[in-house]
């Protein structure tokens, strides 16, 4: 009997686009049938690092335009979307990694929390233009999200454990060859590994595993109707 195929998505709660992606991937794991999905938190500056590739918004032959197709890509799918206008500077003072190492503690204890908890950290930092960096900012999204336990959740994220399983979740990104995210890893039911950069792929992965096409009707739409 062939395996499920599988999708492995390398997301960080500090990129917006990992955001659209997780919220396209959610609406279609509903319509995939018989798709395994892996949500697998990296730390994106270490990919940069290891890569020697740079954040668009850092980079300024990238950064206006970049933010451009952001606003448009959210609208596009209806995902609120307010950037704080010192999104850069705090790129240069905090790390997302405490954030994503909270994120690995929920997911020991259920995976549906540690989504619901990924998609409060996007909400609060994407949507509602708030930091994602600090012990209160921990405590509203986890208690947003229906965490019970949210002190010892946070305590417990400092474990070294969770420090480990970061480093090595994105070092197996790396081995993948991202240098961005989300790095959506696929597997086929015949083994084969194939791996796409961005939330604009979802096309050709549904093509890749015979899936239902993503695109909304109102294009699909268009591209039937007569000239
Ligand atoms: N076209 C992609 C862009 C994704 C993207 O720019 N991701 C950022 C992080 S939010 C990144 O890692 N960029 C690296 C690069 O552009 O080389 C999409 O629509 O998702």
């Amino acid at each position: 009997m062939s395996k499920l195929p599988r999708i492995d998505y390398y997301f960080d709660v500090i990129s917006p686009y990992s955001y659209i992606g997780f919220e396209i991937l959610h609406k279609l794991k509903h319509q995939w049938k018989g798709v395994s999905i892996r949500y697998i938190p990296i730390f994106l500056g270490a990919i940069m690092n290891e890569t020697g590739n740079r954040s668009p918004g850092m980079l300024p032959a990238k950064a206006a335009m970049s933010m451009t197709d952001l606003q448009r890509t959210a609208k596009f799918w209806n995902i609120p979307l307010t950037p704080n206008p010192h999104f850069i500077d705090w790129i240069m003072k905090y790390r997302p990694t405490r954030a994503l190492r909270i994120l690995l503690v929920l997911e020991e204890q259920d995976k549906e929390l540690m989504l619901r908890a990924a998609r409060g950290f996007w909400l609060r930092l994407w949507s509602r233009s708030e930091k994602i960096f600090e012990d209160s900012d921990f405590v509203e999204v986890l208690k947003a999200v229906g965490v019970k336990n949210v002190r010892e959740v946070i305590e417990k994220s400092k474990e070294e454990k969770y420090a480990k399983i970061l480093t090595e979740n994105t070092k197996k990104g790396v081995d993948l060859g991202a240098y961005g995210a989300p790095w959506i890893n696929v597997l086929t039911a015949d083994d084969e590994e194939h791996s796409f950069f961005g939330s604009d792929r979802f096309h050709l992965i549904a093509d890749l595993l015979q899936q239902p096409h993503p695109l909304p009707d109102k294009l699909l739409f268009n591209q039937k109707s007569k000239m």
